[in-house]
């Protein structure tokens, strides 16, 4: 109690201090200031499209530029940022802090730079590095939250949230969306009689096979400890079959050095193309049958929904 009648009265002892606060919150608001506003609009955001929209704004209202690309790799992707048409003439920024690497900023220009512009992109670059720092790391966080970490391909959750999407776009202009769900077989006896470490790399293979399989605009996932998944867009119930039977193929060609002998698995898969106005959860089921039947009927085969219903 006597501590904080302490703490109010010297607060209230301290007016000047807080007149200071507020002209300088004033200031920091409204300041025509470039590295001031610069930090402030940078700050408000974490999504790095944003924030180098933002640097291309200030930069080119005190050094014009003709074109500014931005590149770096997060968590195994290309993430890339371009703005206008490029000139002759460039000047290039890898963005280091702490011993840590956050992207190449690339400016371009017919005229050549002067040393003064080249000084002030320095300048700005350094006001701006820190939140650049701060968006690259939370789309790194963001991106391994959707990873399976024994795989590296997508997790359930990623799984989840690219199916909503998919039940959301299919159907429009004429889209048709599969799901593939691939389920190892007798994965128990591998582990029970080869141990975890052989049953993981089998894991990681699987992954690495069906990503083999498959075009580049169809996902591969993990979303259980040995059932995979694969979802494919503008494909129909029968080729998803094909892709399946595809993947299955190569599933059945991994060889894992299990001591004594090569260790090879086989894979059962469930297909079912997007019917309109299912959710995500219906068309997950679906699939789910199929798979269901695949085992029942002696796993190691393809079953699709249409088959069975
Ligand atoms: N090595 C390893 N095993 C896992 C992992 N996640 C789950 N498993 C194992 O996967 C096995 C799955 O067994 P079941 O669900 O009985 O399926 P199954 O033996 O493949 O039988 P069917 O699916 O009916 O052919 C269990 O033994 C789990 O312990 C993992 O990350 N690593």
């Amino acid at each position: 109690m006597v501590k904080n009648l302490t703490s109010i009265q010297s607060a209230a002892s301290r007016p000047a201090r807080l007149a200071a606060l507020k002209q300088s919150f004033q200031d920091w608001n409204s300041s025509p200031d470039l590295l001031t506003r610069l930090a402030r609009r940078l700050s408000t955001t974490l999504s790095l499209e944003t924030q180098l929209g933002i640097l291309v704004e200030e930069i080119q209202g005190v050094i014009p530029f003709d074109a500014m690309n931005y590149r770096h790799r997060i968590a195994r992707q290309d993430f890339v940022f371009s703005t206008g048409m490029g000139g002759p003439h460039r000047c290039e920024y890898a963005l280091n802090l702490d011993g840590h690497y956050y992207g190449t900023l690339t400016f371009h220009r017919r005229q050549k730079f002067s040393d003064e512009e080249l000084s002030g992109f320095e300048m700005v670059i350094a006001a701006a590095i820190c939140p650049i720092r701060n968006s690259c790391q939370f789309i790194a966080i963001e991106q391994a939250a959707l990873t399976d970490s024994l795989t590296a391909i997508g997790n359930k959750r990623a799984m989840d949230e690219d199916l909503v999407r998919a039940a959301a776009l299919s159907g429009r202009h004429g889209t048709e969306w599969s799901l593939v769900l691939c389920d190892l077989d007798h994965f128990k006896q591998i582990n029970d009689s080869h141990g975890h470490v052989v049953g993981d790399h089998i894991l990681a293979r699987t992954a690495e096979q069906l990503e083999r399989s498959i075009r580049t605009s169809d996902t591969v996932y993990r979303f259980g400890g040995e059932e995979f998944a694969i979802l494919l867009p503008h494909t129909s119930l029968e080729e998803a079959r094909e892709v399946a039977d595809r993947a299955r193929d190569a599933i059945s060609r991994i060889r894992v050095d299990g001591g004594d002998e090569p260790v090879g698995v086989t894979a059962s898969c469930g297909v079912a193309v997007h019917l309109s106005d299912e959710n995500p959860e219906q068309w997950l089921i679906r699939a789910d049958e199929a798979l269901y039947r695949a085992k029942a009927q002696g796993r190691n085969c393809t079953r699709t929904f249409a088959m069975i219903s």
